[in-house]
């Protein structure tokens, strides 16, 4: 079981993360990628990544623009796991 972060830890792990902010009770990160096809990859790898970790982000897909946003809804918040997944997709779109 994975339990709730308290404020002051989550805003502590959110300095270790690029580019995401806190939005109520998620996270949230807007990438935007060179081409449609090339948001659609990382959208893909985000996928195996999510399936592997058992842990699914919230997508929107704007052409080449994505929108991550991430909670822990069995728990009503944010998790260790949220910001697992979010160095994760980073991870990915710092290799792009
Ligand atoms: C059984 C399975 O692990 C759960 O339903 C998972 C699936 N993916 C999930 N993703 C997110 N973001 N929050 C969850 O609570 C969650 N629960």
């Amino acid at each position: 079981m994975t339990k709730l972060l308290s404020n002051t830890a989550a805003d502590e792990a959110l300095t270790t993360l690029s580019g995401w902010h806190r939005a109520d009770d998620t996270i949230v990160r807007t990438a935007e990628l060179s081409s449609f096809p090339a948001a659609i990859e990382v959208v893909d790898r985000v996928a195996e990544l999510a399936e592997a970790a058992e842990h699914h982000p919230d997508i929107d897909i704007r052409w080449r623009t994505l929108t991550f946003r991430l909670s822990t809804h069995s728990e009503g918040g944010l998790t260790e796991k949220d910001f697992a997944l979010a160095r994760q997709i980073d991870e990915v779109l710092a290799s792009r």
